[in-house]
């Protein structure tokens, strides 16, 4: 029987009084694997972010395993790689790769299981990286490392905000492999993404968003939609025409 561990229940998301998101409604099943797109400014980010935690809703509730977000407190549970992750560190920070990678079990205090830390930094390349310092590792390195973190905290959720900018083409093959890996065991992944050919070989489900959520099905029943790209508003048509 399937299980929801996300819920999102009439949201609306505003930056002062430009309105991000409207009304938005969505239900993830455990073991989805769902693919969030949209066309640029959409709100896929912002959305991302308030099933993180990390802003607030205008208006509206998410549930994480039932439990109202304000509530909850199993963060270790969710992994998360940010959008442009490879930005995201100052050169100056005083952390080797190592230490990046294990921050997250100092702010859970939960535990690493090392296997998993070998086996990940062994098929992301890292390994002779893991004593550099990481404000030293190129963009693509810095993405890898991201990547390597939120999966070795071994989460049931993992939210990924176009992982896969960066990556050179041997290290986008082994991370969507290692996905496929982690989703055949149980976790629920959600990919934001444009890489629009991703959808058939990964994901089993789609959502759509563009301020609204214009769409939310299965794969199948996306494709179909998609041919008659009746669900983007006029003025996004163009951009969309290569579904
Ligand atoms: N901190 C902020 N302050 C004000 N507006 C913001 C802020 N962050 C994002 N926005 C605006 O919110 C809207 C949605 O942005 P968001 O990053 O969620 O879109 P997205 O669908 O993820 O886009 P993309 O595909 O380009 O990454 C955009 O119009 C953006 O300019």
């Amino acid at each position: 029987m399937s299980q929801t561990i996300i819920e999102v229940q009439n949201l609306y998301f505003s930056y002062e009084d430009h309105l991000i998101l409207e009304n938005i409604n969505l239900k993830v099943e455990k073991g989805d694997f769902l693919a969030l797109i949209g066309p640029n400014g959409g709100g896929k980010t912002t959305l991302a972010r308030c099933i993180l935690g990390f802003l607030t809703p205008t208006k509206g509730k998410i549930f994480l395993w039932g439990e109202e977000i304000r509530n909850f407190k199993n963060w270790h549970k969710i992994g998360y790689v940010p959008q442009r992750a490879g930005d995201l560190i100052d050169s100056l920070t005083p952390l080797s790769v190592k230490e990046f990678l294990l921050l997250p079990f100092k702010w859970y205090k939960v535990s690493l299981k090392p296997s998993l830390l070998d086996k990940l930094t062994e098929k992301f390349g890292m390994k002779n990286l893991l004593n550099k310092k990481i404000g030293e590792l190129s963009y693509g390195q810095l993405q890898r490392s991201y990547i390597v973190r939120a999966l070795i905290l071994d989460p049931e959720i993992l939210i990924l905000d176009e992982p896969s900018v960066g990556l050179d083409f041997f290290t986008q093959e082994v991370f969507y492999e290692t996905l496929g890996e982690f989703h055949k065991r149980g976790l629920t992944i959600i990919l934001i993404t444009h890489e629009t050919w991703l959808l058939t070989k990964w994901v089993n489900k789609v959502a759509c968003i563009n301020q609204k959520l214009y769409f939310h099905g299965d794969h199948e029943s996306f494709c179909i939609m998609a041919k008659k790209l009746e669900f983007f508003p006029e003025h996004h048509k163009i951009e969309h025409t290569h579904w």
